[in-house]
């Protein structure tokens, strides 16, 4: 480390101290002995891989975002997709409180830079789809600045946006974030829980959720002498485990990240509009979290019971099956340019666009609303393979297009043969 700045002995002291405690912190991550410095390598022989000769080339594109500890900007590196690097924010509050304390720039970025690696570490060790792809890191070894890791890129989890899309995808969402806390809490490293749970440690990849903000994870189940030292404290709830044999508080990792899970994601964007006869086991699994009842292994199959449901359609045998003989069925055309409805949520801002598991459903949704007088089914399917169909108005407008079929309400049918 630079002496120039060292105002005492006593906070070089400290720093090193500081440095040594992080530096332990990571080793038990290593899958080797020699727990060392991280050397720069791209994700082994992975096809996604990114090599670190590589970076030089690389177009800085965009901030992608930045946090107390880390920034993260967008690389292009044509003809490959753009990436995402991440590096020590050097005008973050991590750094700007050691300054602070230190007055060692070069301390400081040393001290720092052991979240990143702490996170380059455990992104190598957990590997899971919704966990962000480390496609490679990068270190400059002589001097031990520079550290560098590359990375999928996403894009932030904006939870107002979200919140004003399709049930669908909110639940996609909840499942994700559901499918790796599973994963976590029997994680290679045991249970993991993130310490810092919201929503901008999450990004989304085509519409699936992906944790990328790993500094705060804490892989150890706390330490305990009794029940009373195993509380877990939420500002509206508290929630009391057990003091094992072997002085751990069993289960309290996931258990924490099922709660907050319940908080901050679910309480916002499981309930609302869930599809009518889903309501009943959604309510279950709100009540079961909110009350922490149940483990995350009770609450993924939950979760994986409704995606069954819901994509085998067994959540509409309700559905009057002769609702689609009031339609006229025209194929070979698409109704684009139409006068279109707006509704809410809408997969666009132009008009109506929902998603369905039959025609069946979309003829009973356009049935429900007075606006409709068409509906055009296209080929495009949602992550759970429904269909998307478009409502509207009007279908003034047909065109050819031998992937969709435009369904016209018999009232009207009469005028589309004018057409
Ligand atoms: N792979 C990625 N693709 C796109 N954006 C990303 C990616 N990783 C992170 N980001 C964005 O960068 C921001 C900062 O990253 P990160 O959360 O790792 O930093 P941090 O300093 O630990 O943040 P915090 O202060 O919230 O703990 C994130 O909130 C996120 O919006």
């Amino acid at each position: 480390f630079s002496t120039r700045n060292w105002r005492s002995e006593d906070a070089k002291k400290t720093l090193l101290e500081e440095l040594r405690a992080r530096q332990q912190e990571i080793l038990p991550f290593y899958p080797t002995k020699d727990g060392d410095t991280l050397s720069g390598t791209s994700a082994g022989s992975d096809v996604d891989a990114v090599a670190c000769s590589q970076l030089a080339r690389m177009q800085i594109a965009a901030l992608l975002g930045s946090g107390y500890t880390k920034t993260v900007v967008q690389a292009l590196l044509p003809p490959g997709p753009s990436v995402a690097l991440k590096s020590v924010n050097h005008r973050g509050s991590d750094m700007r409180q050691c300054l602070e304390q230190f007055h060692d720039p070069m301390g400081c970025h040393q001290l720092v830079s052991f979240k990143l690696k702490k996170e380059i570490i455990l992104l190598q060790r957990l590997q899971h789809p919704n966990i962000i792809k480390l496609k490679g890191h990068c270190q400059d070894g002589r001097t031990g600045r520079g550290i560098t890791a590359i990375l999928e890129q996403g894009t932030p989890l904006e939870m107002i946006q979200l919140l004003q899309s399709p049930w669908e995808e909110r639940f996609r969402v909840c499942l994700g974030l559901v499918r790796l806390l599973h994963y976590l809490s029997q994680s290679p490293l045991g249970s993991v829980a993130l310490l810092d749970f919201q929503s901008r440690q999450f990004v989304l990849v085509d519409g699936e959720l992906k944790l990328t903000d790993l500094d705060d994870a804490n892989v150890k189940e706390p330490t305990c002498q009794s029940d009373s030292d195993c509380m877990l404290q939420f500002p509206l709830r508290n929630f009391s485990f057990h003091c094992s044999e072997q002085r751990i508080c069993e289960g309290m990792n996931e258990m924490r990240n099922l709660y907050n899970a319940y908080r901050y994601f679910f309480m916002y964007l499981l309930p609302h509009q869930a599809p009518p006869m889903l309501q009943p086991l959604v309510k279950e699994i709100m009540n079961s979290t909110g009350e922490l009842k149940k483990g995350i292994a009770s609450t993924l199959e939950a979760f994986e019971e409704i995606l069954h449901i819901f994509k085998s359609g067994h959540h509409l045998e309700n559905l009057p099956p002769l609702v689609i003989r009031d339609y006229v069925a025209v194929r070979g055309v698409s109704s684009v340019g139409s006068v279109n409805y707006r509704c809410w949520p809408s997969y666009s801002h132009q008009g109506c666009v929902l998603s369905v598991h039959s025609v069946t459903e979309a003829a009973d949704i356009c049935r429900s609303q007075p606006q409709c007088s068409s509906f055009t089914v296209q080929d495009q399917r949602t992550w759970t393979g429904r269909l998307l169909a478009s409502f509207q108005s009007s279908f003034s407008h047909l065109v050819p297009d031998v992937n969709s079929v435009v369904y016209v309400r018999k009232m009207k049918a009469s005028l589309v043969q004018a057409l």
